[in-house]
């Protein structure tokens, strides 16, 4: 149980994590990756390379001490943290060696003069504490998708049923269970967790539904990154036929069927969840504006079936803008990067109307920016796994 003092002592570490939050973890991840291999599978190597899992450990760590005594303003990053989770199957009993990990980790980097016994014992109440709310979370999640029709627990056999090139980095993946039943049917906006053995090493990554539900199948698009250890392996090693094991979706960026004028805004790989959105809103009869920012033509997926679509639906637009272009066919309606006076023009309404924002963070970030300039309210936008404007700083 976390007292008062124990939350006075944990407020008073904030200075300390602003400083040097990273290097306690990375001394963390270390620790944890070399005494507990068995937790590997479980973290993206080149995110650790690159020090972006470092990085958002210690921004967790951090937004968790400052708001400890009003952990209600945490909501988004729990429910991120809860997604992040629940797509990967982390367990209850990961939570105690992760602990252990990180109060060592403290120690070590602060020393033993600022980790005091009591500094130590206000961190383990305060992290057991995170502990039970992100276990009971999982847990709900966890039952609640096992007990819907075509749900399961854990990991279920697929087959690849069909390998589709989109672009010249992405490449769709069609999926269904190796059993021959159903599969739950996932809301749009969702993802799933993969795992696979990569030369005989377990590997878990999660990867957006770039498809609406039907009961059958799934399906993933997935970007060929040059350090990226599993989008390799899907794009040079997974063939119709091969096997996967799936887990079951998960995620709450999904798509609210407000019945106002949708309209999705992409950046690159960031258009697999739009895809499901967009059909769903389509079926649903809403009035869609689709703007996809591309780096090039021949990195643009889906243009053709996009293309289609809106030649037999007045009601969905498409933009397609590109940051360089040399002329040739297909055009873009835009080159550079997308900003305030093209989307004003390509939005139906700057009021009445509901904003979805994926892709790479500079994108989101450069794209809030140009909606509060075009005074879009905050509140009628979401972005990407996060939900929240505010969640992008
Ligand atoms: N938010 C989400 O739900 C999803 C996010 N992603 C993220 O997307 C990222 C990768 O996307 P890629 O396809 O590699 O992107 P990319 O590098 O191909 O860029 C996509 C588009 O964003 C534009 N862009 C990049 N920086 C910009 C800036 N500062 N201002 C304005 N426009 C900018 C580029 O011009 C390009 O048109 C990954 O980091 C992945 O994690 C991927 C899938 C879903």
């Amino acid at each position: 149980m976390l007292s008062p003092e124990h939350r006075a002592i944990v407020k008073a570490t904030v200075p300390l994590l602003e400083a040097g939050g990273e290097a306690l973890t990375t001394h963390f991840y270390r620790m944890l990756l070399t005494d507990h291999p068995e937790l590997r599978p479980y973290f993206n190597q080149a995110s650790q390379q690159s020090g972006e899992q470092q990085r958002a450990l210690a921004n967790g760590v951090l937004m968790y001490a400052r708001h400890i005594d009003r952990l209600q303003h945490l909501g988004d990053l729990v429910t991120t943290i809860v997604n992040r989770h629940v797509s990967l199957q982390v367990r209850a009993e990961h939570y105690p060696v992760v602990g252990a990990c990180l109060l060592r980790a403290m120690r070590e980097v602060l020393g033993e003069d600022i980790a005091t016994d009591a500094v130590i014992e206000a961190w383990h109440a305060a992290y057991f504490q995170l502990a039970d709310i992100l276990v009971g979370a999982e847990k709900t999640a966890y039952d609640s998708v096992a007990d819907s029709p075509g749900g399961w627990r854990g990991a279920r056999s697929f087959t690849v049923m069909a390998k589709i090139r989109e672009s010249n980095e992405i490449t769709s993946f069609w999926f269904e269970p190796t059993d021959g039943d159903a599969v739950v049917a996932h809301e749009p906006g969702q993802h799933v967790g993969l795992r696979a053995f990569v030369d005989g090493v377990e590997v878990r990554r999660s990867y957006s539904l770039s498809s609406v539900a039907d009961g059958k199948r799934y399906r993933i698009s997935v970007k060929r990154r040059p350090n990226g250890v599993v989008s390799k392996y899907l794009h040079d090693c997974m063939h119709p036929g091969d096997t996967v094991e799936l887990f079951p979706p998960a995620g709450d960026f999904v798509l609210d069927d407000s019945g106002k004028p949708l309209v999705l805004i992409s950046g690159g790989v960031g258009i697999t969840s739009t895809l499901p959105m967009l059909q769903a809103a389509l079926a649903a009869d809403r009035p869609i504006h689709f703007i996809h920012a591309a780096r090039h033509s021949d990195a643009h997926a889906f243009r053709d079936w996009i293309d289609d679509l809106a030649e037999h639906h007045p009601r969905l637009k498409r933009y397609y803008c590109y940051e360089v272009h040399d002329g040739e066919t297909p055009m873009p309606d835009a080159t550079g990067f997308l900003d305030a006076a093209l989307l004003a023009t390509w939005m139906p309404s700057t009021q009445d109307v509901d904003v979805y924002v994926l892709g790479p963070r500079p994108f989101m970030r450069a794209i809030r920016s140009h909606l509060r300039e075009l005074g879009v309210p905050d509140a009628q936008v979401r972005y990407g796994f996060f939900g929240s404007p505010s969640s992008l700083d």
